[in-house]
């Protein structure tokens, strides 16, 4: 069964526009969970705009689904993981000046380094993801450093998806979809679990959820922005939806 995790970073986006105490992200955590969340993703970022130290701690204490926390692979965040222990923890790249993120993870550029990351995160009994861009030279690094997940980046087919004017069979459009497709296969030919997020929404959801092999997918700025016109319970509860329809009919292998 395909599985979704809520990304409520944007929760505490809008409580740190007042620096105040609500809305609450674990508020937002427990309404996912009963809309149909398999999982809750936060990303604890170096410049603390949105989620806090105490979010997550308080997130890992009361959240009765999977917690993953996207971090930066730095030792200052690889010891809030292992105090905190999510389940899962996805190293991200980070730019103090981007708006969200913007690409991959370089693993080929620091093998050495990430593989000692990932070495102390799994020693801590926490599932290590790595968000990279749909590259085999990127994948074949991750099966090297040891994570067992990837997560690819699907802002490319986003994009693509949304310049085409959301037509799902534009040539471009096909042409990143093909991208995650064979990434996918040989993220799963390499033992790992294959994921994918970013900038998924509504309109874009289905063709990557009807991939062959695609375990889980995160969003979050999608669903929290039709939640401030619906409830978050039944934005997450139409996601799902479209989600498990269309991963019933997935493609061939
Ligand atoms: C890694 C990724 O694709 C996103 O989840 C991103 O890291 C979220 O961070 P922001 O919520 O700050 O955009
Ligand atoms: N890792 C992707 C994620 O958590 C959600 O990204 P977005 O839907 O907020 O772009």
């Amino acid at each position: 069964m395909i599985e979704l995790g809520v990304n409520i970073d944007h929760i505490a986006t809008v409580r740190q526009a007042r620096r105040t105490y609500e809305p609450d992200p674990v508020w937002g955590a427990v309404e996912a969970h009963l809309g149909g969340a398999d999982g809750i993703t936060v990303h604890l970022r170096e410049d603390r705009r949105h989620i806090q130290d105490a979010d997550v701690r308080r997130l890992k204490e009361t959240t009765q689904i999977k917690l993953n926390l996207e971090m930066a692979a730095t030792d200052e965040m690889v010891g809030i993981a292992c105090a905190t222990r999510p389940e899962m923890a996805m190293l991200v790249p980070e730019g103090r000046h981007e708006v969200t993120t913007e690409g991959g993870l370089d693993i080929v550029g620091q093998e050495a380094r990430l593989k000692d990351v990932i070495a102390r995160l799994r020693d801590a009994g926490i599932t290590t993801s790595v968000f990279i861009d749909a590259e085999i030279p990127q994948i074949e690094a991750a099966a090297r450093i040891g994570a067992s997940v990837c997560e690819i980046h699907t802002g490319p087919y986003a994009h693509a998806f949304y310049e085409k004017g959301r037509d799902a069979e534009a040539p471009a459009v096909l042409a990143e979809l093909q991208k995650i497709r064979v990434a996918g296969r040989a993220i799963r030919q390499l033992g790992m679990r294959f994921n994918a997020g970013h900038a998924l929404n509504y309109y874009n959801i289905q063709p990557v959820a009807r991939l062959a092999g695609i375990r889980e997918l995160h969003i979050g700025h999608a669903i929290v922005s039709r939640a401030v016109f619906t409830g978050l319970r039944e934005a997450v509860r139409e996601m799902k939806a479209l989600m498990v329809a269309a991963a019933a009919n997935p493609e061939a292998e």
